[in-house]
């Protein structure tokens, strides 16, 4: 990396399972979904500016510095706090885009807590999560920082026990535009409403379902396509809006044998489940 200084890493999540409860006035969904962090992480490095700007010093495929969401995050941070300080950032991605593993909404969740920490400003994580929120509907759950329950559009959150597991991930050469998923008419939108205390029974026995994945399925093969190999490996679902898919495993020998058994048209790799955001958590 250019920067000097501290890494300060933005983890991935996994969607265990994502229900779709209903619709609100304005377009948004009201879900319902358990939330993890795993430990296949982004890294950003700061350096702190005096006067007032703020850059990101590399190119990232894909993402023009104006559209990313690390760097509208810092300009909202700078604007809601008032500090006339500013930063160059550096971003390493290494979450697949686009893939459900939420990677811009981590960039920017870190961000948010690094740079209220490097600019003394302070503001602590319930407003951050505000700022969060106002940026993208997974943002609050990583100022959170640990496994949750979340309902509502991805605002209201609760911590949730998962059991510690391994995952292998696969990424279909497939980029899934959220807001298409979220439009199809033929998107499943009144499932019943879960409890928390329902999730835990069923997380220990039932199968659990992402509304998103049967309209993902339909409109992109490769997604199928790896759904249906990891499926014959373990309990496999897709993560968000997709189009990466997981299996969880107790170990992680049982989880790199599986990963090494994939077509070698399939990328993939294996990650941990982690308690709790490498910055901490409420
Ligand atoms: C589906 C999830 O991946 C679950 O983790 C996220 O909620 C999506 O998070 P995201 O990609 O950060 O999404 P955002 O950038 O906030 O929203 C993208 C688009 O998805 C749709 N959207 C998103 C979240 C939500 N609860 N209802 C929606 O209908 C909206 O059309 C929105 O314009
Ligand atoms: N820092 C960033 N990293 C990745 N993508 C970014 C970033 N900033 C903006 N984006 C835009 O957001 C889009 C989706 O990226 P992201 O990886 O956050 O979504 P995702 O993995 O589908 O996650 P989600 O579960 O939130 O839907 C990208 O295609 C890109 O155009």
């Amino acid at each position: 990396m250019q920067l000097d200084g501290p890494d300060f890493l933005a983890p991935a999540k996994l969607n265990l399972f994502l229900h779709v409860i209903g619709r609100r006035a304005d377009g948004y969904h009201l879900l319902q979904s358990a939330f993890t962090l795993i430990d296949h992480a982004d890294r950003l490095r700061f350096r702190i500016r005096d006067d007032g700007a703020i850059h990101r010093v590399n190119a990232v495929a894909g993402v023009p510095e104006e559209e990313d969401l690390a760097i509208r995050a810092a300009r909202l941070l700078q604007a809601s706090s008032g500090t006339g300080l500013g930063a160059d950032i550096e971003l390493e991605k290494r979450i697949p885009m686009g893939g459900g593993l939420g990677g811009g909404s981590s960039d920017a969740a870190t961000v948010l807590l690094a740079l209220d920490r490097l600019w003394g400003t302070n503001l602590g994580r319930p407003r951050l999560r505000e700022l969060g929120a106002q940026l993208g509907a997974d943002i609050p759950f990583f100022i959170f920082g640990r496994a949750a329950w979340v309902e509502g559009v991805g605002d209201v959150l609760r911590p949730l026990e998962v059991p510690p597991r391994w995952y292998v991930v696969l990424v279909p050469p497939t980029l899934v535009p959220t807001p298409e998923i979220f439009r199809a008419p033929e998107l499943t939108r009144n499932t019943e409403a879960l409890k928390i205390e329902d999730f835990s029974a069923r997380l220990a026995g039932q199968k659990l379902r992402n509304d998103l994945q049967p309209v993902v399925l339909s409109r992109y093969p490769e997604v199928r396509r790896h759904l249906e190999w990891l499926a014959s490996q373990g309990e496999a679902r897709m993560t968000g809006s997709g189009g990466c898919v997981f299996a969880g495993y107790d170990s992680r020998e049982q989880a790199e044998r599986a990963l090494a058994a994939r077509p070698a048209s399939m990328q993939g790799f294996v990650a941990r489940g982690i308690e709790q955001h490498p910055l901490g958590a409420e």
